[in-house]
Parts: structure tokens; C-alpha cells; sequence
């Protein structure tokens, strides 16, 4: 028997380019997301949507300059995970991010944060949390995805 499932077409994904910004003595930056974006208020990592014919380092390093008023250094991908959000099926290209130039500005009106290990800000973007589960194991330390947010 035919159901609706039948024709449902594929969701495409959106692409999307995150910065893990790390400071030497190891602090992440999370920037808050801004009024009007799905998940308003949430913590993640900046970053934004891939535009057509960019690169995912092409629109990091727009996305940083267009949200916080740096200019980052080489960034290379190094994770690659999906979410499935009610508003969108994103692919998220997680960038580690060394080094970068300027002063920060909160061109969005958004909240930065430098975060040490454990992270005290929350909610975190769902999206976001497999970055810490992957830092708690570079660190050997224990992780629970359930006391985030
Ligand atoms: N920047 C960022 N986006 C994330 C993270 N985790 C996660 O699931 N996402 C999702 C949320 C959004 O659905 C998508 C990013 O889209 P966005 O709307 O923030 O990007 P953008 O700045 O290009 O937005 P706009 O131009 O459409 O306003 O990726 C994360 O840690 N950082």
C-alpha cells in the first residue's frame, strides 16, 4: 500500500563551516546565537553556511570576518558530522583554528566566551555537543552529553 513516505524527497543538506577557535593555554571560543536565528540564545561555534562555490575554509574565514571582525589564519577540516534539525539537515565541517588577526567584534549582537574544560555556558547547540565529546577524550577526561543544556 502506497503511503506518503512513498515520495518524500530526500532533505539536501546544508553545508555549513565551524571554527574551533583554541588559544594556547587551550581555551574554545562559543559565541551565543543571535535574535532571529533558529535556536536564538543557544551556544555554539561560529561559523555559518557555505555559500555556492566556496570552499568550507573560503566561507570560514568570511563567516569569522562577517560575525566577529577577525581575520583567521589556515584552517583545514578536521571532523565532519551531520544534525537533523527540524528547520534544516546540516553537514558541519568542524575547522580547527590556531591562529587569527584583529579584535573581536560582536557584529551580530551575539555573547563570546572563552570556555576551559569543563564548558559553563549553556544550553550548547545540539549540533555542537560531539565537539566536546571529542575534546573530553583528547583530555581523557569524562563526558556527559546529558548535563549539557
Ligand atoms: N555556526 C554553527 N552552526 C551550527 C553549530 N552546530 C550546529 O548544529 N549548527 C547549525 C545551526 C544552523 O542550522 C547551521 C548554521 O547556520 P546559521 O544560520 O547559523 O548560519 P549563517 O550565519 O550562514 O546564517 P544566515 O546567513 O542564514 O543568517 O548549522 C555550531 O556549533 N556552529
Amino acid at each position: 500500500m502506497a503511503d506518503a513516505s512513498d515520495n518524500a524527497v530526500p532533505r539536501k543538506h546544508t553545508e555549513v563551516a565551524v571554527g574551533i577557535l583554541l588559544k594556547r593555554d587551550g581555551a574554545m571560543l562559543l559565541t551565543s546565537r543571535p535574535e532571529g536565528k533558529p535556536y536564538a540564545g543557544y551556544w555554539e561555534f561560529p561559523g555559518g553556511k557555505l555559500e555556492a562555490g566556496e570552499t568550507v575554509e573560503q566561507a570560514l574565514r568570511r563567516e569569522l570576518q562577517e560575525e566577529l571582525g577577525i581575520v583567521i589564519g589556515a584552517a583545514s577540516v578536521w571532523k565532519i558530522t551531520e544534525h537533523d534539525y527540524p528547520h534544516a539537515l546540516v553537514r558541519l565541517h568542524w575547522c580547527k583554528v590556531f591562529e587569527w588577526q584583529g579584535a573581536f567584534e560582536m557584529r551580530e549582537g551575539q555573547n563570546m566566551a572563552w570556555q576551559d574544560w569543563p564548558p559553563t555556558v549553556e544550553p550548547i547547540l545540539p549540533g555542537a555537543v560531539p565537539v566536546l565529546q571529542w575534546f573530553a577524550e583528547e583530555r581523557g577526561v569524562p563526558f556527559d552529553p546529558s548535563l549539557i543544556g
